[in-house]
């Protein structure tokens, strides 16, 4: 890892590649702060461990300090203290093999998407000149935009745009796709384009590394998360593992709301709690199927039976006792 002790805007990330390259991991942080000049401190400490091949979702309301983060990660901010590695490798040397998206390209409205990615390739000094062209048109295949390659950029959807901003970042091989909120102003059919892509990249094999700062969207679209509240990491794991500790629940809908609260009692179901056309309980290990027929064999008019199973909010309220106040 490279370990940073130097103020804000001096070199870093120079060091050469450390012997302890960190295996499996795509991206390790260690006590990563950043303090700004004014005090503010948007990262406080951050211990990450990002697997490879995951998709990993950074979680957190708006100000939580992901973007300082991601900025840290990819060298265009000096960490205040804290070591770090990317891919094994000091930032600066896993950059090639990193791709990134963090604030949105500035394309011309007038180029196709084709011309617009040979604009950008040519501005890469890594990138060979030669391979351009099947560069970019295998970019634009990846994130579906073959058949739109020729059409002025102006004239793409919002969905359209945006994976053009990440065909941008994939036209060298990446291990490694770092992306800011990048369904943040789509419309639903753009962001629902983006998260289909993301999922298909990372079948492809590549670490996706993504912030959102909606709950709904990293549960649908991740395998991992962490969860940032003003600058610290509060939680971090697979999606299952974060929402293991609560409890699940289920929900039996039915106009016998006392029997069943008597039956799903007598099977051993603890908080219990009849309503208004419904009960519900921790499920515990019973499965669900045996309640049911349970319910059922006992006279109880189920309507509706489901599984209520905690989500990144209530693991976010539980860990923090504040909601997610942000639109989900
Ligand atoms: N250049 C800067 N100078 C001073 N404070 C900053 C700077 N950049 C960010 N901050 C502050 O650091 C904190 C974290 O900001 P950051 O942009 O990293 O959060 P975020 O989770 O990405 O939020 P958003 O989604 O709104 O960008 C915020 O309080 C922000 O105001």
């Amino acid at each position: 890892m490279t370990a940073v002790t130097q103020e804000a805007g001096a070199p870093f990330g120079a060091a050469p590649p450390p012997a302890d390259a960190a295996g499996d991991a795509a991206i390790v942080t260690s006590g990563l702060t950043k303090r700004f000049r004014g005090g503010q401190i948007a990262v406080d400490t951050l211990d990450l461990a990002v697997p490879r091949g995951s998709v990993f979702g950074f979680l957190g309301p708006n100000g939580s300090g992901k973007t300082t983060t991601i900025r840290m990660l990819l060298g265009l901010v000096a960490p205040t203290t804290g070591e770090y590695s990317v891919l094994g490798l000091p930032p600066a040397h896993a950059l090639p093999r990193v791709g990134a998206l963090v604030e949105g390209p500035a394309f011309y409205p007038y180029l196709s998407g084709t011309a617009n990615l040979m604009r950008f390739d040519a501005a890469d000094p890594t990138a060979v000149r030669g391979t351009a062209g099947r560069r970019v048109a295998d970019a634009l295949e990846r994130v579906g935009l073959s058949a739109a390659a020729g059409k002025r950029y102006r004239n793409y959807s919002l969905g359209m745009r945006q994976r053009l901003a990440i065909a941008a970042a994939l036209t060298q091989p990446r291990e490694l796709l770092i992306l800011d909120e990048p369904t943040n102003g789509l419309d639903p059919q753009g962001t629902r384009e983006v998260r289909t892509l993301v999922k298909e990249i990372a079948a492809d094999g590549t670490t996706v590394f993504v912030s959102s700062h909606l709950l709904a969207e990293v549960e649908q679209m991740c395998t991992h998360a962490a969860i940032m509240r003003t600058g610290r990491l509060v939680a971090q794991g697979t999606i299952a593992s974060l929402s293991s500790g609560l409890v699940t629940r289920v929900r039996v809908e039915t106009p016998d709301v006392a029997d069943a609260a008597r039956v799903l009692g007598t099977l051993g179901l603890s908080d219990v709690r009849p309503s208004d056309g419904a009960v519900t309980a921790e499920l515990g290990g019973h499965a669900p199927e045996a309640v049911n027929a349970a319910l059922v064999g006992e006279g109880v008019a189920v309507r509706g039976l489901a599984v209520v199973r905690p989500s990144l909010e209530d693991v976010f309220v539980g860990l923090t006792g504040e909601g997610f106040d942000v639109d989900g």
